[in-house]
């Protein structure tokens, strides 16, 4: 192992989180239809883990939004970059993110949602982290709980790095980027 990449959670750990997510959500939403909306890029592997996990019949579409750039710290501007196709006004919208961190991606998203009526609104995240949090916004449904760190991996990034690996790590030295992976 690289001494920049911290083991976070393990595949089999991540994948028993996503399986409590997806029983979670049968639960509450009762075989009604969800609209499931993909965060790209960093959810793009929680998202199809987690529609795998849900037993609801589903809709699936995918948003871009984006306020890191290369840096580890948001700029607070948060652009959409690529909007839903579907409408979803009155559908039971479920927003699908991979991180929580200042907040200010779900919040400009949430809102931009709920101008548009859907019959509901929630969050379900993989990752919680409320150290950073700049906004009072809170997901419904959360993987895991972070207390600190810059996550990589299972979708997430460092300047667009490292989304492909398949377990979480804490990225400890980004001076070092693109230098190496874990083994
Ligand atoms: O709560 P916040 O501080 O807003 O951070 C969370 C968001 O930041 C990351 O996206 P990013 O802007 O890096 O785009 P990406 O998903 O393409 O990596 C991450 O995937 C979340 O969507
Ligand atoms: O810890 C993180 N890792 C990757 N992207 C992020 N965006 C906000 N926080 C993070
Ligand atoms: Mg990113």
């Amino acid at each position: 192992m690289r001494k920049n990449f911290k083991t976070l959670y393990t595949r089999d750990q991540i994948a028993e989180q996503v399986c409590r997510l997806g029983g979670e959500i049968d639960r509450d939403y009762q075989n009604r239809e969800i609209l499931l909306v993909c965060v790209l890029k960093g959810s793009f592997l929680f998202f199809a883990d987690l529609v795998r996990a849900i037993s609801c019949p589903l809709l699936v579409d995918f948003v871009r939004m984006a306020s890191y750039g290369c840096e580890t710290v948001s700029s607070g501007i948060v652009e959409m970059r690529k909007d839903l196709e579907f409408s979803v006004t009155d559908r039971e919208v479920l927003i699908v993110e991979d991180i929580i961190d200042t907040g200010y991606t779900l919040q400009s998203l949430f809102h931009r949602l709920l101008e548009r009526q859907p019959r509901s609104l929630k969050v379900c995240t993989l990752l919680d982290k409320r150290i950073d949090r700049k906004v009072p916004i809170e997901a419904d449904y959360v993987g895991m709980t972070l207390e600190e760190g810059f996550v990589v991996g299972y979708g997430l990034d460092y300047q667009e790095r490292y989304r492909e690996l398949p377990e979480l790590y804490i990225f400890e030295d980004p001076s070092s980027a693109g230098e190496g992976r874990p083994l």
